[in-house]
């Protein structure tokens, strides 16, 4: 019906004329004119017309036209630079401007024509204007012979980066063949080269005979362009895999490993570095690149088994150290330097100092006490009494355990993006720090910010209750037989024995606090971070560090250090120095497991920095165990 219509177009309207080179007579205007008619029939109400005029009018059907319209008018134009020399041009009249009599309005024309991005941006239309492209391609040789039709000269240029390919001989041939392409080098951003090509030429030079360190000695020397005789492998790799993305769990360094195919291709990396791993294609050596530096070229990583089997020989070539572990090494000698110290500390403080059994006990356990007001949860630390108690003994074994098989544990960690939504519960906030450092300080203080959003968990103990405390306000009052039991069966996030009384917190006091919608925030010894690592509580570990010795000597010079008997000693520089050496060793064996670390030298600095991170967590993605997010296990 439309097409017999079109007869019946108004007298000077061409509709039949090229839509693209006469927009204004484009498709919307045909569809315009289409419609004018069909209201004709509409008034006559003809059947099935007023669908079709809703659909003719329809806003999206008008948008697409129009976009239509658009794309065929910009097929058609040749676009031509209206000047290729527009810098020189914006000199000129910047000299004219500067010659003319000021006034703001030129003032601020000369600004933003002499500022550098300007400046920038006309550099490069000029060079795309002027197609000063660089550099240029040599020619291609033309006495090629008919027998070499299976071959491909590819020609590179360097210009000061790597190639981006690893060669290797073939056991049987003694072909040079190319091993790998790396991902984002120029080899493969070319895409002439493939792995399995063999190589017969490199600059008019024939590979056949030599060595790969003689071929690679040559494309070494090579400046600007390298010509490849290749003879094409008959099936190149397609490369379909998904990207990965992993939290490197251990440190690797490529120029410590005579194993690694090319050392220069090796991606170094430390604990806790996030890799996004591109391609597993060799069972032995994958690539990868660092999502801090997602632009350069990938490197070469050991693969998940590869890079145990190495932890494993290296872990059997260590000479037998039954306590190697952080723990064992600094907390058992500390063990044996505390008492002493404290023994020390005890001589020096007078006997004023210690007040009646019950109200030292006090003292020691609450910190909270003396405050704006009583906070639950902040007993002093449990690292006191775990240095003295029975049950680190036990707890150093299993920590042995754990450690052992954490250094021989999974080298990588697969990890998503993780967006906390609003109606999840919080990630729960874990400080971790060397004993002194802050880590009670720093939680309390943002507790204060604001109370009715975060909170601790309320600890369980089996000493009995004080005559003013409340059972679930400053702990939870268990027998030992319950709280061996929540411990045997991996209730307790963290436990110690003092004077005879076990403490600890529960994964329930964590969960209560959680389920009351708010962010509960907890310090744990980084033994203890697996424990909390699950699907459930999603931990965020923020690392407390100490700043280095003599910006601490300034900002502890008035502080105090809490002692097993409840003297608080100022600060010496052995304590400082202590601090120091456990941060670092904590790092070293830890450092993969913390989300955050803050540098606590000036409180409030530190303490802002602390909020931001801890809302950060909330709010914004952030890179966590696959297993957290893709399904219900816990890890
Ligand atoms: N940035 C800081 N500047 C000055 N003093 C600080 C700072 N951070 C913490 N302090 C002080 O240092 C002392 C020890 O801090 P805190 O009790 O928080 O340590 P901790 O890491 O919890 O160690 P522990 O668990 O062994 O008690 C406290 O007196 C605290 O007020």
């Amino acid at each position: 019906m439309i097409q017999s219509d079109k007869g019946a177009d108004p007298p000077g309207t061409d509709v039949k004329c090229s839509t693209a080179s006469r927009p204004e007579n484009g498709l919307s205007q045909i569809l315009r004119l289409v419609l004018q008619e069909l209201n004709l029939f509409y008034s006559r109400d003809v059947n099935g017309l007023c669908l079709l005029y809703n659909l003719l009018h329809s806003p999206w059907l008008q948008a697409l036209l129009k976009v239509y319209d658009c794309l065929q008018e910009f097929k058609e134009k040749q676009l031509a630079p209206a000047s290729s020399h527009a810098q020189a041009l914006c000199y000129e009249v910047v000299e004219i401007l500067h010659a003319t009599s000021s006034s703001p309005e030129i003032q601020e024309l000369r600004q933003i024509l002499q500022a550098p991005h300007f400046q920038a941006l006309l550099s490069a239309h000029d060079t795309v204007a002027q197609k000063d492209f660089e550099p240029l391609l040599p020619p291609l040789p033309d006495n090629i012979p008919e027998s070499e039709e299976a071959m491909r000269i590819v020609c590179l240029v360097k210009n000061q980066q790597p190639l981006g390919a690893t060669i290797k001989r073939h056991e049987m041939t003694g072909d040079i063949l190319v091993a790998r392409i790396i991902h984002g080098g120029l080899a493969e951003r070319s895409g002439l080269l493939y792995a399995g090509d063999k190589l017969v030429e490199v600059n008019g030079v024939s590979v056949e005979g030599l060595d790969p360190e003689q071929v690679i000695h040559i494309l070494a020397m090579s400046r600007g362009t390298i010509m490849f005789k290749v003879v094409p492998v008959s099936d190149p790799p397609v490369n379909s895999q998904k990207m990965v993305y992993v939290r490197a769990m251990t440190e690797y360094w490529p120029q410590e490993d005579p194993t690694i195919p090319c050392m220069d291709a090796g991606l170094p990396f430390q604990k806790g570095d996030i890799l996004q791993i591109v391609d597993q294609n060799d069972a032995l050596w994958w690539q990868a690149r660092k999502i801090s530096d997602l632009g350069s070229c990938a490197g070469l990583i050991p693969s998940n088994h590869l890079l145990k089997r190495k932890q494993r020989e290296f872990w059997w070539s260590q000479p037998y150290q039954p306590d190697t572990h952080l723990k064992s090494t600094i907390l058992t000698s500390m063990e044996e330097e505390d008492d002493m110290k404290i023994d020390e500390k005890c001589v020096e403080a007078d006997e004023e100092t210690f007040e009646s059994e019950e109200l030292s006990e006090d003292k020691e356990e609450f910190v909270g006490y003396g405050q704006k007001f009583f906070i639950a949860g902040f007993r002093r630390s449990l690292r006191l009494c775990r240095r003295k108690s029975h049950l680190s003994q036990l707890r150093a074994g299993v920590r042995c355990a754990s450690s052992c098989s954490s250094s021989l544990g999974a080298p990588y960690e697969e990890v998503v993006r993780y967006q906390r939504r609003p109606s999840d519960s919080h990630r729960l906030i874990v400080l971790v720090g060397p004993s002194g450092v802050g880590v009670n300080e720093l939680r309390r203080q943002l507790i204060e910010l604001n109370p009715n959003h975060f909170q601790s968990a309320v600890p369980h103990t089996t000493r009995s209750k004080k005559s003013y405390e409340m059972d679930g306000r400053e702990y939870h009052y268990v027998s030992k037989e319950t709280f061996e039991s929540l411990m045997y069966n991996h209730r307790m996030l963290e436990y110690g024995e003092y004077k005879g009384h076990f403490y600890g917190t529960s994964v329930d006091a964590v969960r209560a606090v959680l389920e009351e919608g708010k962010v509960c925030v907890m310090d744990l010894e980084p033994q203890d971070i697996q424990v909390a690592r699950t699907h459930e509580l999603k931990p965020y570990i923020i690392f407390i560090k100490p700043s280095n010795m003599s910006c601490m000597k300034r900002s502890r010079k008035n502080a105090k250090i809490i002692t097993d008997y409840f003297v608080d000693m100022k600060f010496k520089d052995e304590d400082l120095q202590e601090m120091e050496d456990l941060a670092q060793k904590m790092e070293t064996q830890f450092g993969q497991f913390f989300d955050h670390v803050i540098i606590n030298d000036n409180l409030q600095d530190a303490c802002a920095q602390l909020l931001s991170a801890v809302q950060k967590a909330q709010e914004e993605p952030q890179w966590v165990p696959a297993t957290w997010v893709s399904s219900g296990t816990e890890s």
